[in-house]
């Protein structure tokens, strides 16, 4: 017998008890066996009637229903939802009947099958999805559900294989149709406790790429295989017994592409944002709670780290000197923040830090030199990025991406002026971004040659001028000295 008929047996079922509880009511003084009196007052309800009705032929059916609710409580059933993902997309292309939603998070329009009952099959055994409650039922107020329905054989390879199949290939849509979050933290006297508020949000919609970052590409391709063999790296991260979490150091001066390079990242492995300003967490209990309520596969950065938080080696070496060694790693920021550098470093990897999985970490700063070791040693920041200058390669990169040229006459001499300055690849971009709406290759490239020529002359006089300072600090001191033994 089939599934189908099996649910017409429970309706046909039901549909008898009903008009034996209508019956009793116009006729009860004709209906006065004892035993159909004490069903048909129990079963006064239609819905009651029907449920009992379900359980009675699930009893004798050989097949196994699972429902899944939207809600569990309170929250959201986060089941539910990937079911839904991965039951909606379930061939569309044949489908006549189609939804289309554009979500919340969503990047793009969904469509999805706007059937309430669809098949699949797996390992050759066939499954059936049903969306509860039917059209049909009067209350709008009751929550949605899903029921999966399966021969009673097939148990242990539906409620094992399957169902893990739809979870991971419904999350993986999720995924891939969600659109990425920029969240920052907000200062804690705006947490509220009913509402989880500690980040807000808006879409990320920087369109950063690594195609688009000028730098070697010998460097630019390893990290992305850093990148794309940790985000693929749970199971061989679980085999060593660590936390799947990774850390990028970016070092370099301003304008060098580090914050251009965590967006391509959080782009590349379409992560969410979380922008960690240090200076309004209050202390290291607010930076674990912000920990704690970011969600897994995301990227967490502290930009310019070495503004945000006095992890320098200089009070280092100073407290050392006042005899503070026990308060070494427990340096109180200058503003209002205490969040300390012990604070810091458990937020990187202490126990804290394995709340959440694929997390990445990422450092910026202009002054790599300055930081404290401890803070940046591997295996808290397993990658160090410097991104500097702009080399030819990077100029010819930036010039094919802003002006579509693979090569040109001005070339050469461009060549020739970044072997004798240095520019950053904002400074080059900024000159390659024509500033008019028609692209003019020649005057961008002539306004780069000015450009770099000025950056020349530039460091030039500051060169003489610097060699000039010192002759004359020079000379006045051994006037000094001098003097000193004349007066001996
Ligand atoms: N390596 C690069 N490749 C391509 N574009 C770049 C690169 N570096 C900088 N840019 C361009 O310059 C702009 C500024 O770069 P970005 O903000 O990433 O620099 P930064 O290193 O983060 O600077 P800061 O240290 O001041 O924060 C970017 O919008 C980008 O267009
Ligand atoms: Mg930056």
């Amino acid at each position: 017998m089939t599934i189908d008929s099996w649910a017409q047996i429970g309706s046909t079922v039901a549909g008898l008890m009903f008009t034996l509880a209508t019956l009793q009511q116009f006729f009860p003084h004709q209906l006065r066996v004892p035993l159909q009196q004490f069903v048909l007052a129990s079963l006064q309800q239609f819905s009651f009637v029907q449920k009992l009705c379900d359980k009675l032929v699930s009893f004798f059916s050989p097949y196994i229903q699972i429902t899944f609710p939207e809600y569990s409580g309170y929250w959201s059933n986060q089941a539910f939802d990937a079911i839904e993902t991965y039951v909606g997309t379930l061939s569309t292309t044949k489908a006549s009947l189609l939804k289309g939603s554009l979500i919340k998070n969503s990047k793009a329009l969904v469509l999805t099958r706007d059937d309430r009952k669809v098949s699949d099959e797996f390992d050759g055994v066939k499954v059936w999805w049903v969306l509860g409650p039917s059209s049909s039922s009067t209350s709008s107020s009751e929550d949605k559900y899903f029921q999966l329905m399966f021969h009673r054989q097939h148990r242990d390879l539906i409620t094992g294989a399957y169902l893990d199949h739809v979870l991971e290939q419904g999350k993986a849509i999720e995924a891939r149709n969600k659109q990425r979050r920029l969240y920052t933290n907000n200062p804690s006297d705006n947490w509220s406790s009913y509402k989880k508020n500690l980040w807000s949000d808006i879409a990320l919609e920087n369109p950063a790429t690594f195609q688009t970052i000028a730098m070697d590409p010998k460097k630019k391709e390893e990290i992305i295989n850093d990148l794309v063999s940790f985000s693929k790296g749970k199971e061989y991260y679980m085999k060593l017994g660590k936390p799947w979490k990774r850390g990028y150091l970016l070092y370099g001066p301003p304008g060098t592409g580090k914050s251009t390079m965590v967006a391509a990242m959080a782009n590349l492995l379409n992560y969410d944002i979380y922008d960690l300003e240090l200076t309004t967490v209050k202390n290291n209990t607010e930076l674990r709670k912000l920990l704690t309520e970011t969600s897994s596969k995301s990227i967490i950065v502290i930009e310019d780290i070495d503004c945000s938080l006095d992890v320098t080696g200089e009070r280092k070496k100073q407290e050392s000197k006042n005899n503070e060694k026990e308060k070494e790693k427990n340096h109180v920021i200058e503003n209002t923040s205490k969040v300390t550098l012990s604070g810091l470093l458990n937020f990187i990897d202490g126990t804290w830090s394995a709340c959440g999985t694929g997390r990445i970490f990422v450092f910026t700063t202009n002054h790599v030199n300055k930081l404290d070791p401890a803070l940046i040693r591997r295996g808290r920041m397993d990658m160090h990025i410097e991104l500097s200058y702009c080399s030819f390669e990077g100029f010819k990169m930036l010039a094919k991406n802003y002006l579509d040229l693979d090569s040109h006459e001005l070339f050469e001499k461009i060549g020739i002026l970044f072997k004798e300055t240095k520019m950053t690849p904002a400074d080059v971009a900024e000159n390659l971004m024509p500033k008019r709406e028609k692209k003019d290759p020649d005057s961008c490239l002539e306004s780069l040659i000015q450009a770099l020529e000025y950056a020349k002359e530039k460091a030039k006089k500051e060169k003489t001028t610097k060699i000039k300072k010192e002759r004359s600090k020079k000379s006045y001191a051994s006037l000094i000295k001098k003097r000193w033994l004349f007066q001996a």
